[in-house]
Formats: C-alpha cells, sequence, structure tokens
C-alpha cells in the first residue's frame, strides 16, 4: 500500500469503522462534544522537551489524526503548543475540501503567539486549504495590531474571555462561547497543560471521548507528561482521577490507539 503524503491523507476504511463509535455524536447537553486526543509514549510522554516538536505518531495514526480533523467542526490547542509546533491544524485528508475543515482555536490568554503571514496556520487559510483561527485571549490583554489584522485577514478572530484569579479559563466558559458560534463539536490535540487540566477532577466530565495513540518509545525526562492533578475522596485518601469505559484498541501500523468515554469512578 502507498505510503500517505503530507497533503493527501488516507485512512484505512476498516480502521474508520473502529474508530466511528467515538466520533462525535450530537450534543445533549447545549455545548460541544468533546474528543480529548493526543500521542503519547510508553513514558506518557508527549515531547522530548516543551519547545521540541516531536514525532510519535506514524503514518497511520497521522492518517487517523486528519481524519479525526476532518469529522469535527473546531481543533483546539493551548499557546504552547502553537509557539513550540507552528502547526498546521487543517485536514490533508484525501477530499477534505474547504467545507470539511476544523475551526482552528488556540487558547491564548496573554496573546503570546507570534501568529503572522509566515505562520503555518495563516498561510493554509490563504491557500483555502484551512480556517482562520480564533484566538481566545483574556480581557484587558494589548493585541498586537499586527497580528489582529492578520487572524481578522484570513477569517479568524481574537475572541476576549474572562480569566479566573490564576489568569486561565474556565473550560466551561470555552466550550460556551464556541457553543454560541455553533461549534457543535472540538477535538482537543494538547498540549500538556491543557491535557491534564482536561484530566483534572474539575474538568474530566466535560470530556466525551479520548482517543489516544501510544507510540513504541520512551523519551525519558524533562518531557512533557502528561499526569493530571490527583483525585481524593471524603476522608482525603486518594484515589483514581478516573477510567475509560466502552475500550477499544486499534493498532495502527507500529501505534497502538486507545479510544473509550471517560468515566469518573464513584
Ligand atoms: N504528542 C502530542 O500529541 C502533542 C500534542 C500537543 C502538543 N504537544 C507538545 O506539547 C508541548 C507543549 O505543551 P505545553 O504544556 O507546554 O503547552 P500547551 O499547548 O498546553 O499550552 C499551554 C498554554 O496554553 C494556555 N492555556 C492552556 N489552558 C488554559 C486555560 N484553561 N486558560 C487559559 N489559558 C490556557 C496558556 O497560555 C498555557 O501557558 C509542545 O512540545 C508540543 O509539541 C504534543
Ligand atoms: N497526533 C499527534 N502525533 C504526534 O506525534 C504529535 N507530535 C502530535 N502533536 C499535536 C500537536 O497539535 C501538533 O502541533 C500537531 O500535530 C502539528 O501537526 P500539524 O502541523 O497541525 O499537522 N500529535
Amino acid at each position: 500500500m502507498a505510503q500517505p503524503t503530507s497533503s493527501t491523507l488516507t485512512f484505512p476504511a476498516p480502521s474508520a469503522t473502529l474508530l466511528s463509535p467515538y466520533l462525535p455524536s450530537t450534543s445533549s447537553h447545549n455545548r460541544p462534544f468533546l474528543t480529548l486526543t493526543y500521542a503519547t509514549s510508553l513514558d506518557a510522554t508527549l515531547s522530548l522537551t516543551p519547545t521540541t516538536p516531536t514525532l510519535l505518531s506514524g503514518p497511520l495514526s497521522k492518517s487517523m489524526t486528519h481524519y479525526l480533523r476532518a469529522h469535527h467542526a473546531a481543533i483546539l490547542i493551548g499557546a504552547g503548543t502553537a509557539i513550540a509546533d507552528d502547526p498546521s491544524l487543517n485536514s490533508r485528508l484525501e477530499g477534505a475540501e474547504i467545507d470539511r475543515q476544523p475551526r482552528p482555536v488556540v487558547l491564548d490568554p496573554r496573546g503570546r503567539w507570534a501568529v503572522g503571514g509566515g505562520s503555518k496556520v495563516v498561510s493554509l487559510a490563504r491557500q483555502g486549504r484551512g480556517l482562520g483561527p480564533w484566538v481566545m485571549v483574556m480581557e484587558g490583554v494589548d493585541v498586537d495590531g499586527e497580528k489582529v489584522r492578520v487572524v481578522e485577514g484570513v477569517g479568524g478572530a481574537y475572541v476576549t474571555l474572562s480569566t479566573n484569579e490564576d489568569g486561565r479559563f474556565d473550560w466551561k466558559d470555552v466550550l460556551d462561547v464556541l457553543w454560541k458560534e455553533g461549534v457543535t463539536s472540538v477535538m482537543v490535540e494538547g498540549g500538556g497543560v491543557v491535557i491534564n487540566e482536561l484530566l483534572s477532577p474539575r474538568y474530566f466530565g466535560l470530556v466525551d471521548a479520548v482517543i489516544v495513540t501510544i507510540a513504541p518509545v520512551w523519551l525519558g525526562r524533562e518531557g512533557v507528561q502528561v499526569c493530571p492533578e490527583e483525585r481524593r475522596d471524603g476522608e482525603g485518601k486518594k484515589v483514581a482521577v478516573g477510567r475509560l469505559r466502552d475500550v477499544r484498541w486499534v493498532p495502527l501500523g507500529e501505534d497502538g490507539v486507545l479510544c473509550g468515554r471517560p468515566k469518573m469512578d464513584e
């Protein structure tokens, strides 16, 4: 079988069938269906360091990511990933025309992401191969006018959102903004801060599906690790944060893809 190229990826139908129960369904709770997805090493690490783009997914699981992107209305990342990776945030799946492209959303409360004409996401939007990004910033932050011009020039927007005392958005507010803009599903791709926050006891219940690619490699210390805040019962005893139910393992090349629906332990 031909290896997928970076511009036109295909995802085999039998694998797509295995993933189908985890794809977004009509939301029954007035917020977008939220899929949390990422690739991790055998030591639960997302990247070698916070600023080192690290390819973990093999060709087939990379195609899966683009298949998933084409099945969500939005793709969301934190500013750390936007800065470290200069990601494309579009779907390069064969046949994913502009009407199947997800809306890129970046949580960037302080407006740190240096989004400019040379950013991949902007350049793809200019070519009609992706949508302009929505950048969520905190109230009162002074965003450079040139960045606003570039983002708005490709149909994106800077969106202001209130923060808590730690300068963080409440995920319910983030989802609320997206829902009001007509976004019915969002694929959250990372990075570490975002993933660990969504897996924390406070937000665990917001995640509808988890799809994790596990690559056969160890990255060692100093990487960005998936390790959410601990959870304690009424007596202060440590308990598991939660687990996945309706679990399915999908082998994709040398990677294993774990799918499930999160459930917080009673
Ligand atoms: N393997 C993978 O699947 C994968 C996926 C994504 C990123 N990565 C890697 O992860 C690394 C980056 O991870 P990271 O943890 O440094 O950054 P991150 O992408 O999680 O971004 C963190 C930043 O996002 C913003 N943010 C996140 N949650 C917020 C909230 N609730 N409210 C307000 N702002 C919020 C803040 O600015 C925060 O500093 C990079 O090396 C990248 O390559 C790997
Ligand atoms: N599925 C997956 N496998 C990986 O090995 C890896 N490093 C990421 N990382 C996710 C993160 O969001 C990256 O920034 C985008 O994967 C960049 O990829 P694009 O240019 O958008 O295709 N994701």
